[in-house]
């Protein structure tokens, strides 16, 4: 698609709030902020809904520690594709709050890994866990449809569960290693899922880093 076409995103989208989200992430780990409007909303979900969905294992690793999923994922985003301009549009989004942040608590983040994740109704989405460390300073989920409820907890039995509000048309910013620093990298699940749920979740993978 040229750059003439291509869809605007993100219209409604505010820098200082999004700033403002990063502040409450620097204090409680994960924070949330509306982004999308109706129209983005509807956008993104009819293409999301297009995709090619894989189930994810119902369960990583044994034992202690263990992860159960319950939701469906691909990480095939058409070239040119709404999804992706959506993509980039978040990261220009995240990058100009960061930029209003004295001190900005990590780099620029470019999200080299996009994947599109589907929740049917369930009362565990993922249980509690952590995103591999190799990826870096922030991970970001956009709610394209749908509504989930997200905690950030203690550790892997869920201890101390604090829930994160993310509704439809928010993106949600949750730390890893390097935002602002290197030994905070919480546990976090997502618990009942009440509508289907259509995510974009975006990562920075310190390996592509040049
Ligand atoms: O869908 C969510 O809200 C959380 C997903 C998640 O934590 C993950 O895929 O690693
Ligand atoms: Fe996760």
């Amino acid at each position: 698609m040229s750059e003439a076409t291509a869809p605007s995103l993100l219209r409604t989208a505010r820098i200082d709030d999004v700033a403002a989200c990063l502040r409450a992430v620097e204090r409680d780990d994960a924070a949330a902020v509306p982004v999308l409007d109706e129209r983005d909303k509807a956008a993104l979900a009819e293409a999301a809904a297009k995709l090619t969905y894989k189930r994810a294992k119902p369960q990583v690793n044994e034992g202690e520690k263990a992860v159960y999923q319950d939701f469906w994922l691909t990480r095939d985003i058409p070239a040119g594709s709404v999804l992706e301009h959506c993509r980039d549009a978040v990261e220009a989004l995240v990058n100009a709050a960061l930029r209003r942040l004295d001190p900005a608590p990590c780099p620029p983040v470019t999200f080299h890994e996009t994947v599109a994740q589907w929740y049917e109704p369930t009362t565990c989405g993922i249980s509690p866990h952590r995103d591999p460390k190799t990826f870096r300073y922030l991970v970001a989920l956009l709610v394209m449809r749908g509504d989930g409820d997200f905690y950030i907890v203690d550790d892997r039995r869920g201890s101390n569960p604090r829930h994160i509000p993310a509704p439809e048309g928010s993106l949600l910013l949750m730390r890893q290693p390097g935002f602002g620093a290197e030994d905070r990298h919480p546990f976090h699940t997502l618990r009942t899922v009440y509508s289907d749920r259509l995510i974009l979740t975006f990562r920075h993978d310190s390996r592509r880093d040049a």
